[in-house]
């Protein structure tokens, strides 16, 4: 049987005075799941995904990679087989640094970022030229400008190719079109989709946008008060309707 990429078993996380903000979670994200991540404020979204990139620190649970325990395995290495896109645009880019240069200090993930010892090569740009175009907004004509002043999606757009650069085991995309205008995050979530199905990406999504987590991908997850109260996949998940899903979003 085919293991699972990342297994969280009984996965808890306690804050404060004895809140748990994750409730003994067990969720097995097995390769190519694309999966949608619903629910309302504080409902433990952001939690999981902390709970997965070693950024939050479970109280009590497990959680594994390949079948491996990494409970105590901090953030940094998991960066080796994890990538994020967070919300906001300005986080993942060297604001500085153009856009080239950018992807060349993507290139090794889960290392040192650094640009020494490394060059920007014509045939670089020529890949970069290919991989930015597929993107749909212009960024290939910006490869030379500054990451800070590009547009907002166009910054997004540069976010997740850095973030898919090195092919991740794991990709989480936290909201990373909602800061974005309807059109501009409509092309960005387009994108992300071909992008993921075309490199056969392992994803989660957290969206607050009951069309796009109906739409895209094959699995999706409500959470509430920090467990998940639906998990559906396939057929499943295409006979849901945005009225199905409203019926899980208690508070
Ligand atoms: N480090 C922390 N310390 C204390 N409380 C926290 C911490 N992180 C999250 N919380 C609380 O845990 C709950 C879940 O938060 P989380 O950010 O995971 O929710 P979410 O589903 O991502 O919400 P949103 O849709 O608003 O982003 C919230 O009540 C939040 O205030």
């Amino acid at each position: 049987m085919t293991e699972p990429v990342i297994t969280l078993k009984d996965a808890t996380v306690t804050v404060g005075n004895q809140t748990e903000i994750l409730k003994q979670l067990n969720l097995e994200i097995y390769p190519g799941d694309f999966i949608t991540v619903l629910g309302t404020n504080g409902a433990g979204k952001s939690t999981l995904f902390n709970a997965i990139s070693g950024d939050l620190a479970l109280s009590s649970g497990s959680v594994y990679h390949q079948g491996k325990d990494i409970t105590n395995l901090p953030a940094v290495k998991r960066t080796a087989f994890l990538a994020r896109v967070f919300q906001d645009p300005k986080m993942g880019t060297a604001p500085r640094m153009t856009v080239a240069e950018n992807l060349l200090l993507a290139e090794k993930r889960g290392s040192r970022r650094t640009l020494r010892n490394r060059h920007l090569t014509s045939q670089k740009l020529d890949f970069y030229h290919e991989i930015t175009e597929k993107m749909g907004n212009n960024l290939e004509n910006r490869l030379q400008t500054a990451a800070g002043s590009l547009s907002g999606g166009q910054r997004q757009a540069l976010s997740f190719l850095m973030a898919i650069q090195v092919k991740p085991e794991l990709l989480l995309l936290d909201e990373h079109t909602a800061a974005l205008d309807p059109k501009t995050s409509a092309q960005l979530m387009d994108a992300t989709n071909h992008q993921v199905v075309d490199n056969h990406l392992t994803a989660l999504m957290i969206t607050h946008n009951l069309a796009d987590a109906l739409t895209y991908g094959n699995r999706l997850i409500v959470l509430n008060a920090g467990k998940i109260v639906l998990d559906v996949k396939d057929q499943e998940k295409k006979d849901l309707s945005e009225e199905d899903l409203l019926e899980y979003f208690v508070h």
